[in-house]
């Protein structure tokens, strides 16, 4: 193990290479060689990033096994629910360290992919926060991730630009700036362009490993006041996968000689089975967290996947499920009572609506769609909430500063003691509402459409003007798969026809059509249209249910360079 201190300096160790990594012991990297990418892939950065793998790895593997374990007990008729086990870490009282006073007020938090304007635009946005996502807007391609590694460097030093040649307009950051939190991958995910021990690397430990590595002190001078950095947890299942957070962040924290609790993260709960476990991941990361966020899209989807075997749970059309179902609403009450009994912040979730920039009428329908959601979230007691596109941040801001008023936020005054009396059957009833020839279109051209621009590089898309990322569009894909697998009957039209392979197969062909006339030949013919529609239709019709869209089509965007990428000293 390398002295954390040595990582602090640009080290005389790290050698210069010519054109290739310059690796420690046990580590291979098999991603193109970049000048740029060689300053974040430093062979101390590796070193720590290596040391997370080894210290974890029997960790994340058990606790994958566990989602396993769990996901055949669901499939053979267990539903989820509160834990007998730790009924006394729900019951007793306990709450989290103080929040941070740097990120007390989040009224308005922007998210997007790591990607040099954007992260730009964002933090100039007027948001309090930005979310730099390295998950479901972002395609992990390694030229993206190891982009957004040096652009989030750039940033916390405060010296990134962008000269956008076409319009001839120089990026620069304002004097103020939305303070920055950073969402690694899910446990999920490989990184395949790094191998340690023969292994691919986790993604979220390379992710968490090579920001925190880099940007620790500087991030904690100008803008944690001391504490930092901020991170988003994504896609956890259980309080054990917190507590391997808890231990990577108080690992760092040593070998940093930064004080215990300087890391903070807010944990998204966006699978079913974690919204029966908030206490227990609170109470993992109680010295490490600020808050919670109701991460609704993932949270649909995931309802879908750990009902995959239960016929008496369908989902009606995608767009019929919303907030205001039953299990949604209960969700969102139970994490505000949840979060503010422990002292943090209650985080709402992401509207899909964006400006619509040539036609004000609808454009102002969309606003007042946003205005509403957001009203609802912080009438509910929410702390603050998400905005996928800067053209929202003033509407939104609107809404909870005339709601909050001079609080910065609603931790210690709004209690929601009612949502204690919310059930297991509150938290998992079933959606209400039709299902249509139309959903079952709409599914289609979007998961093709998305997956297309994620093999390309793009992680997150404007589409029938509805943002749409990872998570919405793994709605569409496991709701069609859902409404094939059991023979749905379409009832929302009044025609009553039933969903088969041979009317999936006879729309997508039609949808197909479609996207060709919306998106012309020529860029049907360039993109990767044709590669989406062949993943997009074997995930809908394969008798066994992935669990992710985005492994299987991960394959597709790992590019391995086998000679001079990397070089062993
Ligand atoms: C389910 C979840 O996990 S939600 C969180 C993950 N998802 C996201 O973060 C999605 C974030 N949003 C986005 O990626 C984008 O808003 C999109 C793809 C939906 C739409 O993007 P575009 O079509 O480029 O929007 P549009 O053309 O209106 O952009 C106008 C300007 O706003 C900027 N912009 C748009 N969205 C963002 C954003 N989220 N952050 C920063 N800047 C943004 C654009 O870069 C552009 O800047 P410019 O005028 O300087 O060139
Ligand atoms: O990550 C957010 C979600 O809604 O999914
Ligand atoms: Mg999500």
């Amino acid at each position: 193990m390398v002295g954390f201190e040595t990582f602090l300096e640009p080290s005389s160790t790290e050698r210069k290479t010519g054109m290739a990594y310059d690796l420690p012991e046990g580590v291979d990297i098999r991603g193109k060689y970049d000048a740029e990418f060689a300053k974040i892939l430093s062979r101390d950065a590796l070193q720590f990033v290596a040391d997370l793998q080894r210290e974890l790895r029997n960790h994340i593997k058990y606790a994958t096994e566990c989602r396993k374990e769990a996901k055949m007990r669901y499939n053979n008729g267990t539903l989820p629910g509160f834990d007998p086990a730790t009924k006394y870490i729900r019951e007793r009282e306990w709450v989290c360290a103080a929040v941070p006073p740097a990120v007390a007020d989040r009224r308005v938090e922007i998210t997007g992919p790591v990607e040099r304007k954007m992260i730009i635009n964002a933090l100039n946005s007027g948001a309090k926060v930005f979310m730099a996502d390295f998950e479901d807007a972002l395609s992990p391609s390694w030229e993206n991730l190891m982009r957004g590694q040096v652009n989030l460097r750039d940033a916390v030093n405060r010296t990134i630009s962008f000269h956008d040649t076409a319009r001839n307009r120089v990026y620069k950051l304002n004097d103020q700036t939305a303070k920055l939190f950073v969402r690694p991958r899910g446990w999920h995910l490989p990184e395949s362009h790094i191998f340690i021990d023969g292994e691919p690397a986790t993604g979220c430990l390379v992710d968490f490993g090579l920001y925190f590595f880099h940007n620790f002190k500087a991030f904690r001078r100008t803008q944690g006041e001391g504490f930092g950095p901020f991170f988003y947890l994504p896609k956890m299942e259980h309080s054990r996968e917190a507590k391997i957070w808890n231990n990577v962040f108080e690992r760092a924290e040593r070998l940093a000689g930064i004080e215990k609790g300087s890391i903070r993260a807010t944990v998204l709960i966006e699978t079913l089975p974690a919204v029966f476990q908030m206490d227990e991941i609170l109470y993992e990361l109680r010295d490490h967290s600020v808050g919670l966020n109701c991460g609704r899209w993932d949270y649909i989807f995931s309802y879908v996947k750990t009902f995959q075997a239960h016929p008496d749970r369908l989902l009606p059309d995608r767009v019929l499920v919303g907030m205001t179902q039953h299990f949604m609403r209960s969700y969102s009450d139970l994490l505000i009572r949840t979060c503010h009994r422990r002292g943090v912040h209650a985080m709402g979730g992401m509207a899909a609506q964006i400006p619509i920039r040539d036609d004000p009428v609808a454009n102002e329908a969309a606003l007042e769609l946003v205005r509403k959601d957001k009203l609802r979230e912080v009438k509910a007691g929410h702390d603050g909430t998400w905005a996928a596109h800067p053209g929202l941040i003033p509407a939104i801001m609107e809404v909870f500063t005339n709601s909050m008023g001079n609080k910065v936020n609603q931790i210690h005054t709004v209690k929601r003691e009612d949502a204690a009396n919310l059930t297991e059957e509150d938290l998992l009833q079933r959606p209400r509402g039709v299902r249509s020839m139309d959903g079952l279109r709409l599914n289609t051209r979007v998961g093709i459409q998305y997956l297309a621009a994620w093999l390309t590089g793009t992680g997150s898309v404007p589409l029938y003007n509805l943002m749409e990322d990872a998570a919405t569009a793994e709605i569409s894909r496991v709701q069609n798969w859902q409404w094939l697998k059991y023979g749905v009957e379409l009832d929302g039209d009044g025609l009553g026809v039933k969903v088969t392979r041979e009317l999936f197969g006879r729309v997508v062909d039609e949808e197909m059509a479609r996207i060709e006339k919306e998106v012309g030949q020529e860029k049907l013919k360039k993109g990767m249209y044709k590669e989406a529609c062949k993943i997009f239709t074997r995930q809908c019709t394969t008798p066994i249910l992935d669990d992710f869209l985005t492994l299987d089509a991960y394959n597709r965007i790992v590019i391995h360079h086998p000679k001079g990428s990397s070089s062993r000293l």
